[in-house]
């Protein structure tokens, strides 16, 4: 069995996070519960930024809050001197609730509205990707309008794509993010922006893909954009200042996968950087990243309670339990893959071969195939993996079942960050057909 983290198996046989009895956790504060190691967090946070540090590079690690954004993590995130990219109004609403400095705040996304934009400018963000032609008019109309000037960085699309273990390079990639790099799109982008005086051009970004176990995806990527650098050096006697390679850094979920550490990312990324510059005598930009799954992800465990099963003679064991892809739709939707322990029979041998279903409406529903566990009864506790991101992110209220709560752990203490959403909650927002036609 895999532990990450601060997680271990303590006296009584159970699991423990973060020095906290997970069945401590699950008394208090009730099942399905999302459970962080803040350690780990921190850890992976400092194995990026050192690495740049360690190499003397300028250098921004944004942590993507896509990946779980809540005000306590973009605490945390802040705690550890890291940047923040948001994909979002309600994003960027979560990084300013939590008293995030909008100069390291990013805001990205293929279709943000004026609203969205407008609220970044206001508040004076540290930079916005633009994504595309109708981003830089409306931008630069809104800019007019509140006499503002955007930071911006242009997303390009390189035309690598990463598929987790290979690279496909395509000549011009089929993606709905960013300007392509191959048909003159990007040039266009470059030469309207420049004349533009709402903006500030200060360099480019792109995101090749996620869960990425090597380092030939960001070298690929970086190749491509210092080719086209050394021409628009001369075509707009334009040098940037910033390159920001995205995120997309792997991290294990199952034995299947074998990612790198942090700063192995990093130093690749540097040294190629650096090639790149002595070959066109340019100087060094800020290297900016934006990691999401690989600060949060293996510190993030599930806890369920286990509930009813059922056993089909000869074929399988299903064992349900108080969730499913209401907080985690990840199975349902990529077909992921998690592991799982009894978190109170942590010493006893998990060798029962049992899938482990959700309690929504929908035959889909299936948390893990065929995991290994001691024998389950009702009551039991089941720690599910590595669900820190695009878990509780992407939770929903299908079936009308309240999204769980969500408790940090760290030297031997738990708080509550995200409370448990309560039946009122799931029909806070809704309002009687017929008073609302009386009404009107
Ligand atoms: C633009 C951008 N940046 C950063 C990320 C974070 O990716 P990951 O969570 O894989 O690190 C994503 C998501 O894939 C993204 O689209
Ligand atoms: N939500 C995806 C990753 C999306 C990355 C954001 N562009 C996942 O869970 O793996």
């Amino acid at each position: 069995m895999y532990l990450h983290g601060s997680s271990k198996i303590n006296q009584n046989g159970h699991l423990e996070i973060g020095g906290v009895d997970t069945l401590e956790l699950a008394n208090k504060y009730g099942t399905p519960l999302y459970v962080y190691d803040v350690e780990l967090i921190r850890n992976r946070a400092r194995g990026f930024k050192s690495a740049f540090d360690k190499a003397n590079v300028k250098a921004q690690v944004a942590y993507a809050s896509k990946a779980f954004s809540s005000v306590a993590i973009i605490q945390v995130a802040h705690e550890e001197g890291l940047s923040l990219d948001v994909v979002s109004g309600g994003e960027l609403y979560t990084a300013l609730a939590a008293g995030f400095p909008a100069s390291r705040i990013h805001f990205h996304g293929n279709n943000k509205s004026q609203e969205e934009l407008r609220m970044a400018l206001e508040h004076n963000i540290g930079c916005i990707v633009v994504d595309n032609f109708y981003e830089i008019e409306l931008l630069n109309s809104i800019c007019r309008e509140l006499e503002a000037k955007a930071k911006i960085l242009l997303r390009v699309t390189p035309g690598v794509e990463a598929h987790t273990h290979d690279y496909i390079t395509t000549g011009q990639e089929d993606s709905k993010f960013g300007f392509d790099l191959h048909n003159g799109q990007v040039e266009k982008a470059i030469d309207q922006v420049l004349e533009l005086n709402s903006f500030e051009l200060l360099g480019f970004h792109c995101h090749i893909g996620s869960q990425i176990f090597e380092t030939t995806g960001f070298v690929l990527a970086a190749d491509k954009i210092f080719e086209k650098l050394k021409e628009w050096k001369s075509q707009f006697s334009f040098v940037p200042e910033v390159i920001n390679l995205g995120g997309g850094f792997g991290i294990r979920y199952t034995e299947e996968d074998e990612p790198l550490e942090p700063h192995v990312y990093v130093e690749k990324i540097i040294e190629t950087v650096k090639n790149k510059i002595t070959d066109l005598n340019m100087n060094m930009p800020e290297i900016w990243i934006e990691p999401g799954r690989s600060l949060v992800g293996d510190a993030g465990t599930t806890l369920y309670t286990v509930g009813s099963q059922k056993e089909i003679p000869d074929i399988r064991k299903y064992l349900a339990i108080d969730g499913g892809m209401s907080d985690n739709i990840r199975p349902s939707l990529y077909q992921a893959k998690y592991e799982a322990a009894l978190a109170n029979k942590m010493n006893v041998k998990h060798e029962n071969k049992v899938s482990i279903a959700g309690k929504c409406c929908e035959s889909g529903d299936m948390l893990i195939w065929d995991v290994p566990l001691p024998e389950a009864q009702p009551g039991d506790l089941l720690a599910v993996f590595c669900t820190g991101a695009y878990g509780y992110s992407m939770s929903n209220n299908y079936n009308r079942i309240p999204r769980p709560a969500v408790v940090f752990v760290e030297n031997g203490e738990a708080g509550l960050v995200i409370k448990r959403e309560t039946l009122e909650d799931i029909v806070r927002l809704d309002l009687p057909y017929k008073s609302k036609v009386m009404n009107s």
